[in-house]
């Protein structure tokens, strides 16, 4: 194989993240790519996230082109991905996470703390919207959806970012803030909205937040230049968290409209993981950690799945209505 093809999504943040990768792996190999656009059901649909029920709306049609053989390649932010993986696909790589934060986009400059009493902060995200609640019960949250720069467009005073033709398009500025991904923000060089990069001890960011996926047929991944580059992007470390993070979320039988958050690292000889479980209403938290030095992804899996456990029976489905 002389040239590999890449499907992607058409946003920006997915055609920036899909080049990224596509050129990482044309460099290692030598080979030539092709970019194949593919429209999925989570960019035509405009109802709330939290309605849509979430999981996989994103994911769904790269994977059909996938095993349809109309691209040899799906770059997927992890956090969109559905934990459960489908027969006949394999994640090849992922590449080194980058920012794993939650950012806000303030008015003027603003952070969590100096927002007025009663601010409007815009997400579509239930775990976002909890954590925030939790830490600031004055706060009227708003649901958006839209693309990255449909919702910095929505923050009062902020010039027309709507990178979506129109489509998503409101009459501008009439938040005080939004929350967002800071690794989205970054990887399309809109970080300068960025007012303040929340604490994960505040607001932990969703499983797989700021790592990527890189999903194939098993053949792909098997023999060849293309399997071999693929190897050489993975990032153990990264790998090792995001597995605990998505274990957890698993055993909690939670998707990406679930009020859960997770984030782990890999810190000397071990695996950190820290969780929280939310009520949708932000009056209360569940927040635990777990630690394990069986660095493998057996290990990392367990780990995850220990501590949803332990969640569970502190009544963390109950809580957050799983
Ligand atoms: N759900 C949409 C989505 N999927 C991945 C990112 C950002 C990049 C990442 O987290 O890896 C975003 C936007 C956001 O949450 O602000």
């Amino acid at each position: 194989m002389s040239e590999f093809t890449v499907g992607t999504r058409g946003s920006a943040l997915a055609t920036t993240q899909t080049g990224h990768v596509a050129e990482a792996l044309s460099g290692l190999t030598g080979q030539e790519h092709r970019t194949v656009l593919v429209k999925t059901e989570g960019d035509v649909t405009s109802g709330s996230l939290a309605q849509l029920g979430g999981t996989g709306v994103f994911a769904a049609a790269l994977r059909v082109a996938l095993l349809e053989g109309r691209c040899d390649l799906a770059v997927h932010s992890l956090k969109d991905l559905p934990t459960k993986q489908p027969e006949g696909l394999v994640v090849a790589a992922i590449p080194p996470r980058v920012d794993v934060r939650d950012a806000l986009c303030a008015r003027d400059g603003l952070f969590l703390a100096e927002l007025p009493e009663g601010a409007t902060v815009g997400t579509g995200s239930p775990r976002r919207a909890a954590q925030l609640r939790y830490a600031r019960p004055d706060l009227q949250i708003v649901d958006i959806r839209g693309n990255v720069g449909t919702r910095l467009g929505r923050v009062k005073g902020s010039p027309d970012q709507a990178d979506d033709g129109g489509v998503g398009r409101v009459a501008q500025g009439d938040l005080d803030a939004v929350v967002l991904a800071a690794a989205g923000l970054e990887r399309l060089g809109l970080h300068a909205h960025i007012t303040e990069y929340l604490d994960p001890a505040d607001v932990l960011p969703a499983p797989g937040q700021g790592a990527l996926a890189v999903e194939c047929r098993p053949e792909t991944a098997r023999t060849g230049e293309l399997a071999e580059a693929l190897r050489e992007l993975d990032d153990l470390p990264t790998r090792l968290a995001v597995t605990s993070e998505r274990a957890l979320l698993a055993q909690l039988e939670g998707g990406c409209a679930a009020p859960i958050g997770a984030l782990a690292r890999v810190e000397a000889d071990q695996l950190l993981l820290d969780a929280v479980v939310a009520a949708p209403d932000g009056t209360d938290v569940i927040r635990r950690s777990a630690s394990t030095r069986e660095l493998t992804v057996g290990g990392a899996d367990a780990l995850g799945r220990e501590l949803a456990d332990l969640m569970l029976r502190e009544g963390a489905a109950d809580l957050a209505g799983l």
